[in-house]
């Protein structure tokens, strides 16, 4: 019998400099111990190793440039893409949110090794949030992988203040998710709804976001 050797992680892209800048070496602590202990503590599965960098943290970084003010992250499970957006943009006020406890340990764990001081976890369930005086409206809230959009917009319009914005990371099928989220767009009276892809001219993946803004 031959034993299976472990995936290897992928080697740090180029434009990861260029995305962190001055922040690159966070990103490459995290990276290093969500690659060491993200399996063990169900967050990441093994085959994702060899794609850690451009599938799940440039993918998630690609979106720090839209970011402004107090922001919110619903589901960050391992810190996607919420921690890495305030590895990226530390004038960013990040709250991440999620209520699986193994999770929000993990996240805790995470921000205090890296002395980030931007960073609040609140371990809650979105829908649970609003009105429990935890949190104050958000000028952003970000998911990815969460959800599909009919029930994600009831998660996460509630969050943001009128004018605020939706960011949710989405995969190719953004425009039929759309379609069939129409009533809860009219009932959490969003406007501007635009996919945005990033990413594909530096030769990235594309992450598709869909921006839309909130008006209660
Ligand atoms: C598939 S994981 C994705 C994690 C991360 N966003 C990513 O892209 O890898 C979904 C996460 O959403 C969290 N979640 C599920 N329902 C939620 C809710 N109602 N409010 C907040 N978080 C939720 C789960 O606990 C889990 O960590």
């Amino acid at each position: 019998m031959t034993e299976s050797t472990p995936p290897l992680l992928e080697a740090e892209p180029a434009a990861a400099a260029a995305l962190f800048g001055d922040r690159l070496e966070l990103a490459r602590s995290y990276v290093a111990s969500l690659a060491a202990r993200g399996e063990e503590l169900g967050l990441i599965g093994p085959r994702e190793l060899p794609q850690l960098w451009s599938r799940h943290i440039l993918n998630s970084a690609l979106v720090a440039p839209l970011l402004r003010g107090r922001v919110g992250d619903v589901g960050s499970g391992a810190g996607l893409p919420g921690l890495v957006l305030a590895i990226a943009r530390p004038d960013v006020e990040m709250t991440l949110i999620e209520p699986m406890e193994r999770r929000t340990d993990w996240l805790l764990s995470e921000v205090e090794r890296m002395g980030l001081e931007n960073v609040r976890v609140l371990r809650a369930r979105a829908e649970d949030v609003p009105g429990s005086g935890d949190l104050r409206p958000l000028d952003q809230v970000t998911a990815r992988a969460v959800s599909a959009l009919r029930t994600l917009i009831p998660l996460t319009a509630p969050l943001v203040r009128s004018g605020g914005e939706l960011l949710l990371l989405k995969g190719a099928r953004v425009g039929e998710e759309l379609a069939s989220a129409q009533k809860v767009v009219r009932k959490h009276r969003l406007h501007d709804v635009e996919v945005l892809e990033l990413g594909a001219g530096a030769g990235l993946e594309t992450t598709r976001v869909l921006r839309a803004v909130v008006d209660p």
